[in-house]
């Protein structure tokens, strides 16, 4: 085992931090091919498909992405945009717009950046880069409010793995989870009441978390309580009586069983139970992508019109919403406590002189702006 060379310890050198917001990741394209690239990376981690490796090897590359590239691939060209993923392009808008709201709370020495679990930015390649840059300080904020070893665990296994390989490693925090976080549940509750401002209260409000195997919930991954226990401080905020909302799990993947209900059976179920006007939210994802944008909005909206449902609402995910970056910060902030992301006193001073240096000078010349 070799450890990387670093450059030459520098005395004195100032310390940076910064916060990685990670999320699962996303092709680079709605193609077979870059889809096949994806799904390769992100279902060989065996913390998303516990089978023994030697026969998931075989039933992935002769059955899985053979067939699934492609099935795929058409589901994403349904949701990309110009710009490209929405999965990527929110991350990056929350990155960035964290890092404003941040600056605003007084943390000026704090850069915030996007990295994804698969595909790009690569989180290695977004530490090491943090690295060429000074940064010797950095909070991990995954984008998955509900802790499962599947999707936060992996996140910590890809951070472990990469500095597994680093001679001088930065001081590291993770935040595990946020599922019952008060600012979190109030940002879910203000989409949801925007929502109802506008568009009247529904028959019913469904809570669609993505799935997991039900033999993980078993084995003691504490995703399913979680996410019962946000539907929980969601619908008490909207003061919503158990009658009025249910919590479902979508996007199973292969025969095992898993988290139930599942969300597309149900919705039908309740179309069929004279349930006229159906909302859906996913308070699981923090950014709207192929598994709400299509599964839910469109497929699944399919499957309650199909049962004889009236009116199918999908309310979007928190997104860039400013109630969201306030959580967010809200989130991350006891995380950065005894680091030096605030400027200094006497560098504030200098900094505040300067701008009033240059108002005065602005005045002179006669600029309004
Ligand atoms: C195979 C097992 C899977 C597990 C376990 C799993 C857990 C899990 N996933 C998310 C969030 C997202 N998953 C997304 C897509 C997606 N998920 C799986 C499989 C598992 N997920 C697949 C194969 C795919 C790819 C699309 C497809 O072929 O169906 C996405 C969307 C990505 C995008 O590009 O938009 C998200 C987000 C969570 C939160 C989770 C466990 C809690
Ligand atoms: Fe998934
Ligand atoms: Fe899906």
């Amino acid at each position: 085992m070799s450890f990387q060379t670093e450059p030459s310890y520098q005395h004195g050198s100032a310390s940076r931090s910064a916060i990685v917001l990670v999320n699962l990741g996303t092709p680079d394209a709605p193609t077979r091919s870059a889809v096949r690239r994806y799904l390769k990376e992100f279902l060989s981690d065996p913390r998303v498909v516990e089978i023994p490796r030697a026969v998931w090897w075989f039933i992935l590359n002769l059955i899985i992405l053979p067939f699934r590239s492609g099935q795929s691939a058409a589901k994403y060209q349904t949701i990309w945009t110009p710009e490209g993923s929405p999965l990527k392009i929110y991350t990056a808008a929350q990155a960035k717009l964290l890092e404003a709201a941040l600056l605003q709370r007084g943390h000026s020495d704090l850069k915030v950046v996007m990295a994804m679990r698969y595909g790009s930015p690569a989180l290695p390649e977004v530490l090491k880069q943090l690295k060429a840059e000074g940064i010797n300080r950095i909070a991990v904020l995954p984008a998955y409010p509900q802790y499962s070893g599947t999707t936060t665990g992996s996140i910590y296994d890809a951070a472990f793995q990469h500095y597994g390989t680093v001679r001088n490693i930065p001081e590291l925090r993770f935040v595990r989870n946020y599922h019952d976080n008060e600012a979190y549940i109030h940002a879910l509750r203000d989409s949801v009441l925007a929502h109802w401002d506008q568009h009247g209260q529904p028959d019913k409000l469904v809570l669609s978390f993505h799935g997991v195997p039900k033999r993980t919930l078993m084995l003691g991954d504490p995703y399913h309580c979680e996410c019962l226990k946000t539907a929980r401080l969601l619908a008490a905020s909207l003061q919503l009586t158990p009658d009025q909302y249910m919590v479902t799990f979508q996007s199973r993947f292969g025969k095992a069983e898993w988290l139930q209900p599942y969300t597309a059976p149900t919705v039908a179920q309740l179309a069929r139970d004279g349930v006229k006007r159906l909302d859906v939210l996913c308070p699981g994802f923090t950014s709207d992508c192929l598994e709400t944008l299509e599964e839910i909005s469109l497929e699944v909206r399919h499957e309650f019109e199909q049962a004889g449902g009236q009116q199918f609402h999908y309310i979007p995910c928190l997104n860039d919403s400013p109630a969201w970056i306030a959580a967010m910060a809200d989130i991350i902030e006891p995380h950065l406590i005894g680091w030096p992301t605030r400027l200094a006193a006497s560098e504030r001073e200098a900094q505040q002189k300067d701008a009033q240096v240059a108002r005065a000078a602005a005045l002179e010349r006669g600029a309004t702006d």
